[in-house]
Order: structure tokens, then sequence, then C-alpha cells
């Protein structure tokens, strides 16, 4: 069956070229073809793309964005808050930022001189460097999922934005059927992609047109909903009453995983790995231990008009947020280490928080406390590792810390990429190194779509590949030294493989490690977020914001639904609700609210 791109485009899933286009540049287009050495296809080479390419990059001049402007505010700690905030990266700002429009009293406390955490940037000689991938998802204009773009509205801001004709161009293993490797570009346009998909595997076409219409299913139901606390079971019946339909798809797929539904549609064993590379690069773990709804959003997202670059880099987005913030009445309050949460009343009785201590003495009171810093730093290192509620131990058990990230910033002379015009790049050499350290090679070229993050005549290569802290440890600073030098050496050969003359034409290299990563990050062992160590029940098993301890919030990648600038976005909206009604600033029906948090736990616990 071929595959029909009427029946497939609908307006839902394919919002209007323009609607996507840069809000101030220039929407240019180039139909060149990629110009990174890629492998001749052999199972059916995909028509011309310059045919099929309908939203192509602003890979031309933009006009520079406006300087970078962290106003460093001051807090005092004489007063209650609402809510106490530890850490401003993405998860803490949209906590605040919907607290702030709600006229809630709120300090953000930051410990690094930046908002915006692993999404922030840093500049070094004239580059512009995402400290993090530079692939934003959730920035879209339509839907009720771009909620980065809905972030920013709160706070009465916008970010001009540039498309990514693709979300990302896969460089995969070599086999008896792809002699010279399989390469798959993820075209914005949903037809493109399936048509090469299917290009390159014909047997499968209905299987992979069946498996990526079911994440669909997924996303149309998402996307109209209004997206707050599932933890507060007023708004939940509203929108179960407003949009029965939606509420019960998503949840028949709570508790389903992406491997089980993509073995029912395709059977091709080449095909389903492509499915967990396709899962892998942003959970980090194979399809059978994503949760399906997360797959919906991603898979989709990225076709709807959701994945856009931020002129002026990601770090745009946290410092726009940070302002907004600040204008709505809100104090951000950075080199403002956090070092214990207070809590109160008896190990076996009702504890709870009620305002957090820094390392320079400092006591800022709150009525709710919200950590933004993962579980692990926020219970062991911030409460007391003797001290971890029952909900929290579950939770040590059924998640591990996946692994930090190597990076590696680079300057490069623009000739070297002459008419690149994809953005993000996956590089595997062999399939049996999917999940090991070091194994998959993530490369963005963010100066694609805003040369203005370079000097003129510069691009930017930004490569990074998993690794563990303790690949990093016992080293004295020498070996430190020689061995980033060495791993960066072996990531910029494997990247001549797509980028010929890359060493010679590099003109500015830094390096990070997992190290990196915990010192700037306060991120324990450097890790990327939690990863099941067990089959989890789809999305059952991952706590939302609440804990066991009164007043104390968690939000962030390690609260639902997970990893990801969108998702931790998505985890600051549910937590400002559920702190909102929490302080008796949002409607709640009481009874029925301590009734399903009860309920909820205890699935939770079973999950
Ligand atoms: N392209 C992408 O998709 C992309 C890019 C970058 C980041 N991310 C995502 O962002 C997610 C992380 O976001 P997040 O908001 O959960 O966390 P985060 O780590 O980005 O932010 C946490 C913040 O808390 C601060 N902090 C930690 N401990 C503190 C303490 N004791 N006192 C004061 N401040 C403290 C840190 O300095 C940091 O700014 C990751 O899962 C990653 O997927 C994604
Ligand atoms: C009862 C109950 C509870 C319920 C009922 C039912 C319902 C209603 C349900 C609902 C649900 C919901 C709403 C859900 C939601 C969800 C969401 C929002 C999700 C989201 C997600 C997102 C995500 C996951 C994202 C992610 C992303 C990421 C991570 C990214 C990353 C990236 C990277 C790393 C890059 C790469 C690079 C290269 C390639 C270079």
């Amino acid at each position: 069956m071929q595959l029909n791109r009427n029946v497939v485009q609908t307006a839902s899933r394919a919002p209007a070229a323009h609607s996507v286009l840069p809000l101030s540049l220039p929407s240019a287009c180039t139909n060149g073809r990629r110009s990174l050495a890629a492998p001749a296809q052999t199972a059916g080479d995909a028509a011309p793309r310059a045919q099929r390419r309908s939203i192509r990059a602003a890979a031309t001049k933009t006009p520079y964005p406006p300087p970078s402007r962290v106003i460093p505010t001051e807090a005092p700690t004489d007063v209650e808050y609402d809510a106490v905030i530890v850490g401003g990266g993405m998860g803490g700002l949209a906590t605040a930022a919907r607290l702030v429009a709600k006229g809630a009293k709120v300090v953000v406390l930051e410990k690094y001189l930046l908002p915006g955490g692993s999404a922030a940037h840093f500049k070094r000689e004239g580059y512009t460097f995402d400290v993090g991938s530079s692939m934003m998802f959730g920035m879209g204009q339509e839907g009720t999922t771009n909620l980065i773009t809905k972030c920013l509205e709160t706070v009465g801001r916008k970010i001009p934005t540039v498309p990514d004709p693709t979300q990302v161009v896969y460089h995969l293993p070599k086999s008896d059927r792809f002699p010279k490797g399989l390469e798959v570009a993820v075209w914005r346009q949903y037809e493109e992609f399936l048509e090469e998909l299917a290009q390159r595997f014909p047997a499968e076409r209905e299987g992979i047109k069946k498996f990526y219409d079911e994440c669909w299913r997924i996303f149309d139901s998402l996307n109209v909903l209004e997206l707050k606390s599932l933890e507060e079971p007023r708004y939940l019946l509203g929108e179960f009453a407003k949009q029965p339909a939606a509420c019960l798809t998503l949840a028949s797929f709570l508790a389903t995983n992406t491997g089980d539904v993509a073995r029912r549609h395709i059977k091709d064993p080449e095909l389903l790995r492509f499915i967990d590379i396709e899962c892998f690069i942003w959970s980090t773990v194979s399809a059978d231990l994503t949760p399906m709804i997360n797959a919906g959003m991603v898979f989709c997202d990225r076709h709807y008009g959701g994945i856009n670059y931020p002129v002026g880099g990601v770090g745009r987005i946290g410092e726009e947020l940070a302002e907004g913030i600040v204008e709505y009445g809100g104090h951000i309050v950075y080199k403002a280490n956090v070092k214990e949460i207070i809590v109160e009343g008896p190990m076996d009785g009702e504890r709870r928080a009620v305002g957090v201590r820094l390392a320079d003495g400092r006591v800022f009171r709150g009525k709710t406390v919200v950590s933004n810093a993962t579980r692990w730093d926020t219970f062991e290192n911030m409460i007391g590792p003797d001290k971890l509620p029952e909900s929290e131990q579950l939770f040590r058990k059924r998640f591990k810390k996946s692994p930090s990230f190597f990076s590696l910033h680079m300057g490069v002379k623009a000739e070297v990429l002459q008419g690149q015009a994809d953005c993000h790049h996956i590089l595997l050499e062999d399939w049996g190194k999917m999940e090991a350290a070091r194994g998959v090679l993530f490369v963005s070229i963010p100066t694609v779509l805003d040369p203005s993050l370079a000097p003129p005549g510069h691009h930017i290569v930004h490569a990074f590949t998993p690794d563990w802290i303790d690949n990093w440890k016992d080293l004295s600073p020498a070996e430190y030294e020689a061995a980033k030098e060495q791993l960066a050496d072996q990531l910029c050969e494997r990247l001549e493989a797509i980028i010929p003359g890359l060493r010679a034409a590099t003109t500015f290299r830094e390096v990070g490690t997992p190290r990196t990563h915990r010192r700037y990050l306060s991120r324990e062992d450097g890790t990327y977020g939690p990863i099941p160590s067990r089959r989890p029940l789809g999305m059952l098993s991952m706590p939302f914001n609440s804990t066991d301890i009164r007043g104390l919030y968690c939000v962030g990648d390690s609260s639902f639904p997970g990893q990801g600038v969108n998702a931790v976005v998505f985890s600051g909206f549910g937590c400002a609700h559920r702190v909102l009604a929490d302080l008796g600033k949002e409607p709640t029906w009481p009874l029925l609210d301590s009734a399903f948090g009860k309920l909820l736990s205890t699935v939770r616990n079973a999950a």
C-alpha cells in the first residue's frame, strides 16, 4: 500500500507553514541538498529532497539578538513567601512564572549566575554556546502543547524563532541491507518523513504509518487539553467533561511503553532498532522503557511545528522568563546556594517544609518550598539521607540516574559546513553500543538556524555523548586534562565521517565532562535525569509534584513526565497549579482532593 499523503495530512498535524516562520527573520529558503557526506542509500533512495522540502531554515543573515540581560535581584528575608523555589532551571522558572501571574509572592534561589540551568547558554570569544542541546520542542504557535511559548506568554514575553527543517538526521550503522549505513532524515513535514522511512523499509510501509499514527492519537488528545496538574481532581474532572474522548485515549496509554506499540505494527528487527534510537536520543533508554505518552509528544510535536530555535540561543528563554517573573513582582536571587530545606515536625508524625537555608546562612521562609534540583540532590543533600520518606525510597528502587554527557563545544570556519541546512545529527557506528557510554554521538549546529551565535564566517558545532562520572574519577589534574583532549580528539575523528575537514577548520574548542555538569548544574553525578531501573508501567510509576513532606514539591525532570525542556515546563505548570490549589488560590473540592491524592499514591506505589 502506498502512503496517501492527502489522508495523512490533516489541519491538526501541520499548521500552516507561515504560522511557524520566524517572527522577525527573513524566511529565506535554500533549496540545496544536505551537504554532509551522506552515504547513498541502497534500499530505495528517496525522491530528490530538494523537491520535498517545504520549510527551509533561514540560513542567511539574521539580525543580532538583543544583548543578554540578566537582572540581578535581591529578596527580603523577613517575609513569608507563598513559594520559595530552589533552582532557576526551566522547571523552577516555569513554576515561578505561573505563580507570579496568579499574584503569588515568590522567590527563586539559583546557585549559578544565570537562569535556565541546563538550558542556559555561555559566551566565549564571540560564540554563544547552548549548554545542552539546541533542539527545542514546545515552541510552536498552535494547540495547547506549545508549553514554552505559553510559559513565556504567562509573563508577557515572546521570542522570535527559526523553524528547524529537520528534527534530526540519523547516520546509523552499516548492515547487509545498508552497506554504506542507514541514513534517515526526520523532516518537519510528517509525510516527507514517513515517505523517507518507507523508502528505506518498503515491506513495513503500512506498519510505519500505523505506529506513527498511534502517536498522533496521543498528541491530538494532549493538544486539546488545558495542561495543568493531574494531581488536582476538580481540574481533571473538568477536562474529562470537556474532552472525554481525549482524556480516555490518554488514560488508555498511561501504562503503555513505546516498544509494545511498535512491535504491534512493525516486525523488521532493523526498523525496531530505529524506533529504539528514535526514543533513545531524548529518553536515553530504548523504546521498551520509554512511556508511550512521551513518545506521542515528541514524535508529533516535531511535525506539528513545535521545534523552533529561539533567536539568540536557547538561553534566551530562561533570560526572558526571569525578566518576566521579576516584572510580575517575583524575586530571583543568583549565587544563592541552598544547603538545607528546613523541615519541621517529628519523623513519625506530620512533617512540613517551612523554608530553606543558604550556604551563607540566610534563611528564606515560605508557605511552600519547591525544589527544581533532582530528587537525589533534594532529599539526600538538602534534607538528609536518613530522612527519606517512603515514596522516595520507592522512587530510588524504580529509577536510577541516567549517565551524564561529555560535551565538545567547537567554533569552526564556515566553509567546512558550506550549504549545510540541518541542525541536528545522530551518529552511531555499531547498534550494540547504542546504550553504552560514548556510543551515540549527538551533534548540533545551531548556527545554520541562527548565524548570529558565531562570529562572521564561523559556525558552532556542539557534539556530545553519554558518559559516566565514574570514567572521570581519581584523575590528577594533568590526567584529567589529557583524558579530555584524548576523548575530544576521538569524537572529532568520528565527526569527520559527516563533516570532512572538521579538525583542520576548528578554531575554538571547549570540553565539558560529567564533572563539569555536576559542578555547574549541581546535578548529582552530572546525571541527565532519572531512567527506569526496570520496565516501567508507562508513566504511572513517575511521581507527580507533591511529596510525602507537606509543603514540599518537586519540579523538573525527576517529576512527571521526565526529561526535556517542554516536559519540565509541563511539570512546572502542574506544580504551580498544585501549589496554588494548596494555598487556596485555585478552586478545589477539598474532600475529593484528599481522597484522590491517596488514591494516586496507592496506584503509584502499586505500579
Ligand atoms: N534540547 C533539549 O531538549 C534540552 C536542552 C537543555 C536541557 N534540557 C532538559 O532540561 C532538563 C532539566 O531541567 P530542570 O529544570 O529539571 O533542571 P536543571 O538542572 O536544568 O535546573 C536546575 C537548576 O537548579 C539549580 N540548583 C540545583 N541545586 C541548587 C541548590 N542547592 N541551590 C540553588 N540552586 C540549585 C541549578 O543551578 C539549576 O539552575 C533535562 O532533563 C534536559 O532534558 C533539554
Ligand atoms: C487519572 C489520571 C492521572 C489521568 C487521566 C488521563 C489523563 C487526562 C492523562 C493526561 C496526561 C497528560 C496531560 C500527559 C502529559 C504529558 C506531557 C506533556 C508529556 C511531555 C513530554 C515531553 C517530552 C518527553 C519531551 C522530551 C524532549 C527531550 C528530552 C528532548 C531532548 C533532546 C535532545 C537531547 C536533543 C537531541 C539532540 C540531537 C539529536 C543533536
